[in-house]
């Protein structure tokens, strides 16, 4: 190493609590495996200024490409993304140098008076802006007799935990690992089983990412990437594509691991779209060998997306939420 190697890394992250507390940890692990200080360098977005709702603005991405921007005109050396906020599409001179290990994929909700989604009265108000959340919540009313209305917000956690505080709404979906990191997991009245909302593809993993040409910081980052994370997303994100949908379409996906003991046996991929109101979905899985390479993983994603078009998935991909 060139007497560059204790210069500061600079971290480009934007200002939300929870940008901050993602890359406030991520800027802790880079220091202890590259010995060198990171600096975090705030960057506004466009998707932290606008005040329109995201799944109108419709573009992907919208939290990414500032930090992007700043990363390709060298003004940062690397930056953190929430997984699932990041397009299926990677430009060329960018990489994902690391995918480190997921917290809890999981949707949780916050509901009032400690309420369970299943326990919810009738009528019940539950606040999501994610045609996915809506989807998936409505879908599981109807089978189960539950009287539930979805009412489209948006904002950053804090802002739609208030609407519960504040008696507006009985209960709001979130992801478990966003309260994880801003360190309010413990207002959590329920976490909703995988067999009832699929997360969104990515949710819960992060995405260090850095300039293609900087080869010594792609391997260092390369430290903190967990290899069967980084297979399950890139299959998760394989099916959003094939898809043809953006971060903001009814498209939950999850790979996990399926094993015997401690030695892994398979992984299974599952898939689901359905309609805002619930009333149609098409949910399927696929369980095989764990692939060994980053074309096996986007094999996977494909096939499974191939099965659900062949199914009607893309009829029930048109919406937006209000
Ligand atoms: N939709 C915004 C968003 N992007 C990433 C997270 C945190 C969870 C994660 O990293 O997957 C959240 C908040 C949420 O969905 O509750």
């Amino acid at each position: 190493m060139s007497g560059m190697s204790t210069k500061a890394l600079r971290l480009g992250t934007r200002r939300s609590k929870l940008a901050m507390a993602q890359s406030g940890q991520v800027a802790d692990a880079v220091s202890r495996v590259t010995g060198r200080p990171v600096e975090l360098v705030e960057i506004t977005t466009y998707g932290d200024v606008s005040r329109e709702q995201l799944a109108q603005i419709g573009g992907t991405g919208v939290f990414v490409t500032a930090l992007r921007d700043a990363l390709a005109r060298g003004e940062v050396d690397f930056a953190v993304h929430s997984l699932k906020d990041l397009p299926t599409t990677q430009p060329e001179d960018l990489v994902l140098a690391a995918v480190p290990v997921r917290e809890d994929p999981r949707d949780v909700i916050v509901a009032r008076d400690a309420l369970k989604f299943t326990d919810l009265p009738r009528g019940a108000r539950i606040g999501t802006g994610s045609p996915r959340r809506m989807a998936q919540l409505n879908a599981y009313a109807r089978s189960h007799g539950l009287d539930i209305e979805t009412v489209p917000i948006r904002g950053n956690v804090d802002t739609r935990i208030r609407y519960v505080h504040d008696g507006e709404l009985d209960a709001v979906v979130l992801a478990a690992a966003g309260l994880s990191r801003i360190g309010r997991i413990d207002e959590v009245t329920d976490f909703l089983s995988i067999d009832t909302v699929l997360p969104a593809p990515g949710q819960g993993a992060l995405a260090i990412e850095c300039a293609a040409h900087d080869a010594a910081l792609i391997a260092s980052l390369g430290e903190l990437d967990d290899p069967f994370t980084r297979v399950a997303v890139t299959a998760e994100r394989s099916l959003l594509a094939a898809l043809e949908a953006g971060c903001s379409a009814p498209v939950g996906a999850l790979a996990d691991l399926l094993a015997d003991g401690q030695i892994v046996k398979e992984m299974r991929l599952r898939g689901v779209v359905g309609t805002t109101d619930g009333a149609r979905t098409v949910q399927l899985s696929t369980t095989g060998p764990v692939p060994e390479t980053h074309d096996g993983a986007m094999a996977l994603g494909r096939e499974l997306a191939a099965e659900m078009l062949a199914q009607g998935a893309a009829g029930l991909m048109g919406e937006r939420a209000q």
